[in-house]
């Protein structure tokens, strides 16, 4: 491919006939780790916000501006579950709102283990905020602190013409389809027809079941700190079934884990190996100048330097390859 090719439009905005809007749809070949999109917000606020602070937020922005943000989308028009509508402004940004700086919650987000980043302030995007959801996301947003953009990356490689979605704050993905649907109807009020949750019955049933093992696992590997060839095996076995399930936003947190199994043990090769697989998710997530992609290119570059290392007698384990 030319570089000529390479700088087009990674995506155009089309009809989502899944969600009765619009959605961003990829416009060529974008391989995983892609820089699709980098936006800086039309306007943040801080989670206190009101109709009356939206508006003086938007008075600020040019008429265009502002008539294009009355485009977006409105999931607060009507009343729900007994709770009132939102006034227009209000209910525009709360629908299309994305978190934007360094809430307590981001370094768990760093790792892929929630989704659910709160930041201090949130922001409304032109482009950004026209992604749908999904439950099985192809993207990955990451707000750059530095730049005070929001950066879109490619999960995996994504074909042209596939829609592009990400999962929205605070909807855990590994969940049951049940429990994402009320979560996500009760939040975000709309019923979710992302692949995942269009499955039929017997597929639902296998996705629910490798979701909930994930999770459990997660827990588990927590607690095999004295056990690392217990602990490796269950993050070989959560890795492939994010592979099976395509939820690659986890990789790194599990890859980082059987690093750290590595060099409990002295097995500093294994260690290298398996944190160049963390940088390389992260990198993949939140680019190379993301934090823990920084951190993880340090623990590659000498894996001895991590606070665990020796701890427990020497053993070898096992590489990511394996
Ligand atoms: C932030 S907007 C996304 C862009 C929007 N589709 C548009 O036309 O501007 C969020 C709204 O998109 C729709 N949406 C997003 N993801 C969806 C999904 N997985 N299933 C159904 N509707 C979805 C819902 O109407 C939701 O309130």
């Amino acid at each position: 491919m030319s570089s000529a090719e390479d700088t087009s439009p990674a995506f155009q905005v089309a009809p989502s006939p899944r969600t009765g809007g619009v959605g961003l749809f990829a416009t060529r070949v974008l391989s995983r780790g892609t820089l699709i999109l980098s936006e800086a917000p039309l306007f943040t606020l801080p989670p206190t916000r009101t109709n009356s602070t939206v508006l003086s937020a938007l008075s600020q922005r040019t008429r265009e501006e502002q008539s294009e943000f009355f485009t977006l989308w409105n999931a607060f028009k009507a009343p729900h579950n007994g709770r009132p509508p939102l006034l227009p402004a209000l209910g525009i940004f709360a629908t299309n709102a994305l978190p934007c700086g360094d809430g307590p919650e981001s370094a768990k987000e760093e790792t892929g283990w929630k989704t659910g980043l709160c930041g201090p302030r949130e922001g409304v995007f032109l482009q950004a905020s026209r992604l749908n959801h999904s439950c099985r996301p192809n993207i990955c947003r990451w707000w750059d602190p530095d730049m005070q953009e929001m950066r879109i990356r490619a999960l995996r490689d994504i074909e042209p013409d596939e829609e592009l979605c990400m999962s929205y704050v605070g909807v855990d993905i590994l969940q049951a389809r049940a429990e994402r649907t009320t979560e996500i109807e009760e939040v975000f009020r709309f019923v979710c027809t992302c692949e995942a949750c269009s499955l039929d019955r017997e597929e639902c049933l296998e996705s629910d079941r490798k979701r909930a093992a994930v999770r459990r696992l997660f827990e588990e590997i927590g607690q095999c700190g004295k056990e690392p060839t217990l602990g490796m095996r269950k993050v070989q076995l959560a890795l492939r079934l994010l592979q099976e399930e395509q939820l690659v936003h986890y990789e790194a947190s599990f890859s980082f884990d059987a690093f750290q199994f590595c060099v409990l043990v002295s097995d500093f090769a294994n260690a290298k190996a398996w944190v160049r697989k963390a940088w390389e998710a992260t990198c993949n997530t939140s680019g190379p100048d993301s934090p823990a992609a920084r951190t993880f290119k340090m623990y590659w570059a000498n894996p001895r330097t991590h606070q665990l290392a020796g701890v427990l007698p020497r053993m070898t384990l096992s590489g990511p390859g394996s």
